[in-house]
C-alpha cells in the first residue's frame, strides 16, 4: 500500500552557492552513517553548495553531537572574525584566499614562492548533525534520544543557526537501514540524508533572508 507520509517538494529551488555548511556525524553504526552522510553531501552539491564550503567532521557517538555542533558554530564565527584573508582583502564568496609568504627556516631574508592556501571565513549557515541510534537492551537508547534531540533543538534556537536533526532513532537494524536507502528487502527505502541536505540549504537560505527582514 502506498503511503501519504514524507516531505513534499518546496515551490522554490533554493540556491546553496553562497552557503557554508558543516556536517558532524557520529561513528556508531558506520554502514548507515556513511550512506546518510553521502546522501546529505549529494544534495548539498546538487543545490550548488561548493565542496570547499562543506566541512565534515566526526565524533564517537550521537551523545557527542550537541557539544560538537555548538563548538563548530562558535568556532566558525571566531574564524570569520579573524581571517587573514579579510585583512588582505582577498575574499571570494564564502571563502577567502590568502597568499602565505612565511620565510623559509634559516633564510629569513629570502622570499619563498607564495603558497596558495584557502581559508574559508564565513560562519556556518547550517549544521547537519547525523547519528544512528539503534535500540539495545537497556535504557541507554532512550536517554540519548531524549537528551540529544532536546539539546540540538535548544542549540538552533539559542544560536539562530539551523541545526538539522539528522539522527535516526531506530528500534531495529532494519529500520535504520531502510531510512538510509539500504533496506534488505525489495524496497531499499529512502535515504533521509538527502532530505537533511535539502533542509540545510532551505533553512540556511531562509534564515539569511529572514534576518535581513526579507519575507
Ligand atoms: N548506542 C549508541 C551510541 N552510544 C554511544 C554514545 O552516543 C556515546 O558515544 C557514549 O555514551 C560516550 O559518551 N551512539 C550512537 O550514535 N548510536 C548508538 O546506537
Ligand atoms: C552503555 C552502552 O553503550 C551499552 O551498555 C548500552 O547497551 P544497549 O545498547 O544494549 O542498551
Amino acid at each position: 500500500m502506498s503511503t501519504i507520509k514524507g516531505l513534499s517538494k518546496s515551490n522554490t529551488e533554493f540556491d546553496g552557492s553562497g552557503l557554508r555548511v558543516c556536517i558532524i556525524h557520529a561513528r556508531w553504526n558506520k554502514t548507515v552513517i556513511d550512506a546518510l552522510v553521502a546522501g546529505a553531501v549529494a544534495k548539498l552539491k546538487e543545490r550548488g553548495v561548493k565542496e570547499s564550503n562543506i566541512v565534515i567532521d566526526s565524533v564517537p557517538g550521537s551523545f557527542e553531537l550537541p557539544l560538537a555542533c555548538s563548538k563548530v558554530i562558535a568556532g566558525s564565527h571566531v574564524q570569520a572574525g579573524s581571517s587573514a584573508g579579510d585583512l588582505l582583502g582577498l575574499t571570494f564568496g564564502g571563502s577567502s584566499t590568502s597568499l602565505s609568504s612565511k620565510p623559509a627556516p634559516g633564510s629569513e631574508t629570502s622570499v619563498p614562492p607564495p603558497t596558495l592556501v584557502t581559508m574559508p571565513n564565513a560562519p556556518f549557515d547550517a549544521v547537519i548533525a547525523i547519528g544512528v541510534l539503534i535500540k539495545g537492551s537497556t535504557m541507554h537508547f532512550e536517554y540519548i534520544c531524549d537528551s540529544v534531540s532536546h539539546a540540538l533543538m535548544k542549540l538552533q534556537v539559542d544560536t539562530g543557526v539551523p541545526v538539522i536533526f539528522g539522527v535516526l532513532t531506530a528500534l531495529t537494524d532494519d529500520q535504520a537501514l531502510e531510512r538510509a536507502g539500504l533496506g534488505r528487502g525489495s524496497d531499499k527505502g529512502h535515504n533521509h540524508g538527502e532530505d537533511w541536505g535539502l533542509a540545510a540549504v532551505e533553512m540556511g537560505s531562509k534564515c539569511k533572508q529572514w534576518i535581513e527582514g526579507r519575507f
